[in-house]
């Protein structure tokens, strides 16, 4: 059977403006797994209330970071992409799952170069139902419905992979060695509790404090809290970094619901008023820069701390299309084509 690989990340609105943000925020919140109530209450929520203002206010957001060239999530995942592309000798395509250049699109470019069995890479680290679920769901709803002779294989989250713990390792070292720091917060994207809850297999496990995940369980393959600690955890040991220098916190969230605590913009409070002026972000949820690492984190982020009495402040950008980060995925990749091998994962 021809192989083929079919990265996906988020997606983007076509510009910067309240008219092509509203159809991509109307297909972001509408989906299931991201706003998971009833479709009636959901239709209510998102087309009543948050629709009718987010717009304009995303868009205005968006205007602060779009590029020359389009959106910096689309431009960056291409850019990995094509550098991917040119070190392998199977065809590599591209998908968002929400917005332009659909996984359909994508499963469709293989299709037309002889592909039968495709790899599926959600470029996500970690688990969520609100990001690698929904990508995994959408992409078999369309191969099953357009592509049915078509194989797919999926790559699981990779957020405690060793290759990948390096090179994200690596790329937050070469920041730290000319930043003096007196404090790294490692801000992941939110999402709702109730989340944490429905993605547990055995409905017991998950705690939502920590105090499960010292256990041994099926449920930290869908913990998306679990495996962020864990990512943090495997960075501290790897750069040997004094553990009181380093915390988790989860940025972005919509009002009404508990969202994963502790909130990014209460730790720049603490971390200030506490006396740690000095702080380096990274954001390891993403792969991609975009609207949340960029303007959430590099821009309004410096503000709050500053405000709050910071003195310093960085973002370590995300991985992008770093050439040590498309080896990693160039050499799971081949691992694949060569033996169907997937990429190791430890859970704890
Ligand atoms: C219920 C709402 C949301 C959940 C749950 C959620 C989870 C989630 N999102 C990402 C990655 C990204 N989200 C981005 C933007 C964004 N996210 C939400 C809402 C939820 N996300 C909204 C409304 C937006 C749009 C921006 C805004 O209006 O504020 C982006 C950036 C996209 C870009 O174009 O740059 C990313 C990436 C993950 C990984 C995740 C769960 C773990
Ligand atoms: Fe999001
Ligand atoms: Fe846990």
């Amino acid at each position: 059977m021809k192989k083929g690989v079919l990265l996906v990340n988020l997606g983007s609105p076509d510009s910067p403006t309240p008219k092509d943000v509203k159809p991509y925020l109307d297909e972001f919140l509408m989906d299931e797994r991201v706003i998971d109530v009833n479709p009636i209450l959901r239709n209510l929520i998102v087309r009543g209330i948050i629709l009718q203002t987010r717009p304009k206010k995303s868009a205005k957001a968006y205007s602060k970071i779009w590029w020359e060239e389009g959106s910096p999530l689309i431009i960056l995942s291409e850019r990995f992409k094509e550098k991917v592309a040119a070190q392998l000798d199977i065809p590599v395509a591209l998908g968002m799952r929400y917005g332009s250049g659909s996984i359909k699109e994508g499963l469709q470019e293989l299709k037309n170069q002889g592909v039968e069995h495709v790899y599926l890479v959600p470029l996500y680290p970690h688990y969520a139902m609100s990001s690698y679920e929904t990508v995994v769901v959408k992409a078999m709803e369309d191969k099953d419905a357009f592509f049915p002779e078509m194989q797919l294989t999926t790559m699981p989250a990779f957020y405690s992979n060793p290759a990948y713990v390096k090179v994200l390792s690596k790329s937050i070292k070469e920041h730290l060695d000319t930043f003096e720091y007196d404090h790294v917060l490692f801000s992941y994207h939110g999402i709702p509790e109730r989340h944490i809850r429905k993605s547990d297999p055995t409905k017991f496990h998950c705690k939502i404090d920590g105090s499960c995940c010292k256990t041994n369980s099926v449920a930290h393959h869908t913990c998306y809290r679990h495996q962020c600690y864990d990512t943090t955890e495997l960075v501290i040991k790897e750069l040997g970094l004094p553990r009181d220098k380093v915390s988790s916190s989860f940025q972005s969230r919509l009002p009404n619901d508990p969202w994963l605590k502790p909130y990014t913009d209460f730790e720049f409070e603490r971390l200030a008023k506490e006396g740690k002026t000095k702080l380096a972000v990274i954001t390891p949820a993403f792969v991609s820069d975009c609207l949340e690492t960029l303007e959430e984190i590099a821009m309004e982020g410096k503000e709050e701390f500053m405000e709050a009495g910071g003195t310093d402040y960085i973002h370590i950008p995300c991985l992008n299309d770093r050439d040590d980060w498309v080896s990693v995925m160039v050499s799971w990749l081949k691992e694949w084509q060569e033996t169907d091998a997937l990429p190791q994962t430890h859970i704890r």
